[in-house]
């Protein structure tokens, strides 16, 4: 009973609030006691994050909201006294209370100075994660370059400039005690010009960059990385398979700065052959030898609140299943993944698949939702307004190529649509990832692929690949 006395209660509504118990899953001794607790209370409502027998649980009454665990300690509690103040405030401020899996598991490492890599399903909370390390290690009476986040694109980078700025902010009402801490955003195709002034000028204390963008300023003598005490490299994976990034990451990880100077962290919710890769970590010296590799539900590599669907079309009639599936499921908003035009198709002068499904939509989906697009060849301000109109948060169909498909946070996103299969299991991850992003949350999200007969084989080879099963849906 002592043990429920203690639990604390978040501010989340519960059908039955005065009935709710909560349960750790470690402790023999809280299991034992929900056994007898629901034999002589059957309507008590129990609420475990974890494996509870599902027949026991009323989950049908489990209102959406975080779950507090007797014994699970806060994000506070774990950062408390590394972590500045502040940052722990707005955080809680902002709504971050109780660490998912990938942040309670990581951050002791993290925080005691480890090398990590940080292997956990897309939207549970990564960069939060690697975030408050960053934050425990700046120095903000100094003037440099203390942490670096690479990205793969600008989208990503944005949006993790986005939430280290948010974090950095002063909590409300509350007066600015110290010097805030400044986060450069690097970004392919931003105006390098005056990031060159401001690196000379006054140094930021956190930089988000591109690859890319990094080795331009770097090989220019805008930038040293001696400063750096983090470097973090988020959606690991995809960089080092990117043929136009790799040689410039190794340049990075290796030439311009020693990992005996710095404490590097990769993330991602895809490493391929993690045990390879853990061994390169080590021999290429990206990392130090007793890098710590944090690997979240390795037999679940994605999220189990989504529902995997697929449609049997023809060739060159996938528009009208696509309307009618969009009409049927009424999504909050989705996202509909096609692929990159190919360089042959481009030579032949025909017209990329997202414009003809852009147009095919403005003029025959006559529901709420805005059509929006966002592709590779776009220029970086359209790109950018895309993103700012989809985080709105007004319900939206974005019609995108994979450049959407890494890191991209949208938490109201509802449903995926696959209008061409991905390449590859990976992608199919990545693309299934850009929904069920709230952590804590039952919410339902779908994922429907079209593919043509031919197709049904590849699809069942991720199924095998990922873990997941697919249903067939006849229109
Ligand atoms: N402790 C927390 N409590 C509540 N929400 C959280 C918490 N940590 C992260 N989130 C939210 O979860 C969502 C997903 O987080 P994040 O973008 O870091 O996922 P990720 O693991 O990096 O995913 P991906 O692999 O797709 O990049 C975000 O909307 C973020 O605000």
């Amino acid at each position: 009973m002592d043990a429920l006395l203690h639990a604390r209660l978040l501010p989340i509504s519960f059908e039955k609030p005065n009935r709710t118990c909560f349960l750790s899953h470690s402790q023999n001794r809280t299991f034992n006691f929900f056994f007898s607790m629901y034999h002589t209370n059957p309507g008590l409502l129990f609420i475990s994050k974890f494996r509870t027998p599902k027949s026991l649980l009323n989950t049908s009454s489990l209102a959406h909201g975080a779950v507090d665990k007797v014994g699970s300690p806060t994000l506070r509690e774990i950062c408390e006294d590394l972590v500045p103040r502040h940052i722990l405030d707005r955080m809680e401020e902002i709504g971050y209370v109780m660490p998912t899996d990938v942040q309670r598991q990581a951050l002791p490492s993290l925080l005691s100075g480890r090398d990590c890599i940080l292997h956990a399903q897309t939207g549970s909370g990564k960069t939060l994660a690697y975030l408050l390390l960053i934050y425990s290690v700046i120095n903000t009476a100094k003037s440099s370059v203390q942490a670096l986040v690479l990205v793969p694109t600008r989208e990503l980078g944005m949006q993790v400039a986005k939430v280290a700025r948010m974090l950095a902010a002063s909590p409300t009402g509350v007066e600015e005690e110290h010097k805030s801490c400044t986060v450069m955003a690097l970004l392919d195709g931003g105006t390098l010009r005056r990031h060159k002034s401001w690196l000379k000028a006054e140094p930021p204390m956190i930089v988000v960059a591109t690859v890319g963008s990094l080795c331009h300023i770097i090989e220019r003598q805008f930038l040293k990385l001696e400063s750096v005490r983090v470097l973090v490299v988020d959606e690991v994976d995809f960089i080092f398979n990117s043929s136009k990034q790799v040689s410039s990451l190794r340049k990075l990880l290796t030439l311009y700065s020693s990992c005996n100077n710095r404490q590097t962290v990769f993330a991602s919710a895809s490493i391929p052959q993690h045990r390879r890769f853990l061994h390169d970590c080590v021999q290429q010296k990206w990392t130090k030898s007793d890098v710590v590799h944090v690997h979240v539900s390795p037999v679940e590599p994605m999220p189990p609140r989504l529902h995997h669907r697929f449609v049997v079309c023809h060739r060159n009639k996938k528009q009208q299943p696509l309307l009618s599936l969009i009409q049927t499921d009424a999504p909050e908003s989705g996202i509909i993944f096609v692929s990159e035009q190919s360089e042959r198709s481009k030579r032949a002068g025909n017209a990329p698949s997202t414009s003809l499904l852009i147009d095919f939509l403005k003029t025959s989906y006559l529901g709420p939702l805005d059509v929006l697009l966002l592709e590779e060849d776009m220029n970086f301000n359209s790109r950018a307004v895309s993103l700012l109109e989809v985080r709105k948060g007004d319900g939206y169909l974005l019609v995108a190529t994979d450049v959407a498909s890494r890191g991209v946070d949208l938490p109201q996103m509802s449903h995926i649509y696959n209008f061409d299969l991905p390449k590859t299991a990976v992608d199919y991850l990545h693309r299934a990832g850009r929904t069920c992003r709230k952590p804590f949350s039952d919410m339902k999200c779908t994922v429907t692929t079209l593919i043509v007969p031919e197709e049904r084989f590849v699809l069942q080879k991720y199924e095998n690949e990922l873990m997941f099963g697919c249903e067939e849906l006849t229109l």
